[in-house]
C-alpha cells in the first residue's frame, strides 16, 4: 500500500483541508496520514476562527511519521505562519523527502486569510524550492509573482517566474477564470493545457485541496508527473460534477470510491 502524507489545516466542516485530503487519498486507494498545522472553525459559509498548532508540535508530528514510516508522497496545504513554514521545511530537508506537492493556500473561497500576509515570502523561499509541483490558483499566482493575470500570455509569464523559484512543475489553475476551467502545466520548457468544461455549481469548497491530494496520490502510485496531473484533473472534474450542498453556503466535492469506479476512472 502506498503511503501519502498531508501537512495542512483542519476544516471542521470537512470540505477542504486535511479532511478533503484524506477523503481523496482513500478514494485513490492510498494510505493517508496527516500533520495538522492549524485548526479552523469553518463551515460552508465561512471561517470563524483559527488556532495555529505550535511549531514544536508540528515538528513532533513530522518526526513521529518520518522516523517510522516510508512516505511515498507529501501534499502541503494551509501553512498559516512563518514559524510553521520554517519548521516544515527543516524537517522535509532533514529526512530528504521527495515527491512534494505544494498547494500555496492563501485565501479561502469565503475570503478568510489562511496565510498570514508576512508569511508569503517565507513560503516562496522555503517551500517552493522543495516542491516537485506547486499548484497556485490565479490569485495565488498573482501574489507569488506580483504580476496581474488577465490572459493566457500572463499565465505563461507567471508560470515561468514561479518555475525559477524552484519547483520542477508549475500548475496554474483556472478555476477562477471566465469560461472553461482550464489549467496550465509548465515543466520549465513546455506548457500543457488541461482543459475542462466549467461545471455550473456553487459547491467548490476544497477543490484546490482535492486536486493537489489527487496529484500526490497518483505520484505515490508511480504514475509519471504529467500523467499524475492529467488523472488528477479528471478526478477533480468528476468530484465537482457530483458536488452537493450540505449547508447554506459553498458545498464540498464528492469523493465516493464507488462513484469513480462507475465513472470509469482508473483509481
Ligand atoms: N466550476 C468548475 N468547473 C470545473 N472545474 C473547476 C471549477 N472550479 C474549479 N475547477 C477546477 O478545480 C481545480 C481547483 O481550482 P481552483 O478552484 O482554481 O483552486 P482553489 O481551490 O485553489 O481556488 C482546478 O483544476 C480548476 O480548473
Ligand atoms: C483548512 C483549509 N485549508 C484550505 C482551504 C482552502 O479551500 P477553499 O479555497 O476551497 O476555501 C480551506 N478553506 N480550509
Amino acid at each position: 500500500m502506498k503511503k501519502v502524507l498531508t501537512i495542512a489545516g483542519s476544516d471542521s466542516c470537512g470540505g477542504a483541508g486535511i479532511q478533503a485530503d484524506l477523503k481523496t487519498f482513500s478514494a485513490h486507494g492510498v494510505y493517508g496520514m496527516s500533520v495538522i498545522t492549524a485548526v479552523t472553525a469553518q463551515n460552508t459559509k465561512g471561517v470563524f476562527a483559527v488556532q495555529d498548532i505550535s511549531p514544536l508540535l508540528i515538528i513532533q508530528q513530522l518526526e513521529a511519521i518520518f522516523d517510522d514510516i516510508t512516505v511515498d508522497a507529501v501534499k502541503i496545504g494551509m501553512v498559516s505562519q512563518i514559524e510553521t513554514i520554517e519548521a516544515i521545511a527543516k524537517q522535509l530537508k532533514k529526512y530528504s523527502v521527495n515527491n512534494i506537492v505544494v498547494d500555496p493556500v492563501m485565501i479561502s473561497k469565503s475570503g478568510y486569510h489562511l496565510l498570514q500576509s508576512d508569511a508569503k515570502n517565507s513560503l516562496i523561499m522555503n517551500l517552493l524550492p522543495l516542491a516537485t509541483i506547486v499548484t497556485p490558483n490565479l490569485m495565488e499566482a498573482e501574489a507569488i509573482t506580483g504580476i496581474k493575470i488577465n490572459s493566457l500570455k500572463e499565465i505563461k509569464e507567471a508560470s515561468t517566474i514561479i518555475h525559477k523559484m524552484g519547483p520542477k512543475y508549475v500548475l496554474v489553475k483556472g478555476g477562477h477564470l471566465e469560461g472553461e476551467a482550464t489549467d496550465l502545466l509548465y515543466d520549465g520548457s513546455s506548457f500543457m493545457v488541461l482543459p475542462s468544461e466549467r461545471i455550473k455549481t456553487k459547491n467548490t469548497h476544497g477543490t484546490g485541496c482535492t486536486l493537489s491530494s489527487a496529484i500526490a496520490s497518483n505520484i505515490a502510485k508511480g504514475l509519471g508527473f504529467t500523467e499524475s496531473v492529467k488523472e488528477a484533473k479528471k478526478y477533480i472534474t468528476t468530484a465537482i460534477k457530483h458536488s452537493f450542498s450540505i449547508g447554506k453556503g459553498v458545498g464540498p466535492t464528492h469523493h465516493f470510491y464507488e462513484l469513480y469506479k462507475k465513472s470509469g476512472l482508473n483509481l
